[in-house]
């Protein structure tokens, strides 16, 4: 009997503003994996990414287990300009799948920070919700109910590896503790559902400011969203593509106002919270 599995993993935005490297959420596009035992190894997919064994999902799968005879048959919703997680989505796509077929109970979550570089964005995926990240584990929480989102995406990419490099090895104090400070204000905002808090707390001086110069136009937006109408806004994850949160009485607003702001520059997509991680399933 050919054992097949699907697994479906969310994107996710990290850092939000001032949670460098430890704060992410969830959103409401997918990549969804169909695993086979055929016999033969294959990367069935129309996404433009490699379809040997140099393919980032296989990779990972490959940290745990060969994938000699087995199919790989992926598709995805995660838009790929950058920000939004679809490396991630892929790492823990592979890693759930061999996971699941031979039975190995791995640390998911620890692998998956580790071919990531950064926890943020595998944490999301695979737990869904807001998560924190410290001491190598996560805490997740609900999203508000009244907070959505919409990402503006450009269509010129921004690799993680380039935006990862711009960043020096140390920061002056002052930034640092803005950030805690915004850090804070921002998960008291989102626990207590006071929008007017989470939008303080989405400002950031330790990464933003220092990778300006790779998106410069998504800088603007940031910089522009609270007057189109939006809570806040956030560069999602390395960037280019920038998180605006909103209200859900003026989420259409927004998005209109948004839609004129970015014409010709960037395509923009209404994104719900993801409160679902990663989901494994049997056929
Ligand atoms: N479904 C997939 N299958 C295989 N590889 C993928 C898949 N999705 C993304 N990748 C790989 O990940 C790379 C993008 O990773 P990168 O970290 O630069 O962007 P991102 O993960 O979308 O952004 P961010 O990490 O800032 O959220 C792609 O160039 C591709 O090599
Ligand atoms: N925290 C990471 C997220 C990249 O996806 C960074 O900003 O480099």
């Amino acid at each position: 009997m050919h054992r097949r599995r699907v697994i479906r993993v969310p994107a996710s935005s990290a850092n939000l503003g001032p949670g460098f490297d430890a704060f992410a959420a969830a959103l409401g596009f997918h990549l969804e994996l169909e695993v086979e035992e055929t016999g033969t190894f294959a990367v069935e997919t129309e996404l433009d990414v490699p379809r040997d064994r140099s393919n980032l999902l296989v990779r990972a799968f490959e940290w745990l287990h060969p994938a000699d005879g087995l199919t790989f048959r992926v598709r995805s919703t995660i838009p790929m300009s950058g920000g939004m997680g679809s490396s991630a989505a892929a790492v823990v796509a592979g890693l759930l799948a061999a996971d699941h077929l031979y039975e190995l109970d791995a640390d998911v979550l620890a692998l998956a920070s580790e071919i990531e570089g950064h926890p943020d964005n595998v944490a999301a995926a695979l737990h869904g919700g807001f998560v924190i990240c410290a001491d190598g584990a996560a805490v997740r929480f609900d999203p508000p109910p009244a907070l959505e989102a919409i990402i503006v995406v450009p269509g010129d990419p921004v690799r993680t590896e380039e935006a990862r490099a711009a960043l020096p090895e140390a920061v002056p104090m002052a930034d640092a503790v803005f950030n805690v400070a915004h850090g804070a204000l921002l998960v008291l905002g989102l626990v207590q559902g006071d929008l007017e808090l989470v939008g303080r707390g989405l400002a950031d001086r330790l990464h933003q400011p220092r990778r300006a110069h790779l998106y410069p136009r998504s800088m603007e937006l940031v910089a522009a969203a609270r007057s189109l109408g939006a809570v806040g806004a956030s560069i999602s994850g390395a960037g280019p593509t920038v998180l605006v949160w909103t209200h859900v009485e003026q989420t259409g607003a927004v998005f209109g106002a948004l839609r004129e702001w970015s014409a010709g520059w960037a395509t923009v997509q209404r994104a719900a919270f993801e409160p679902a991680g990663a989901d494994v399933r049997e056929l």
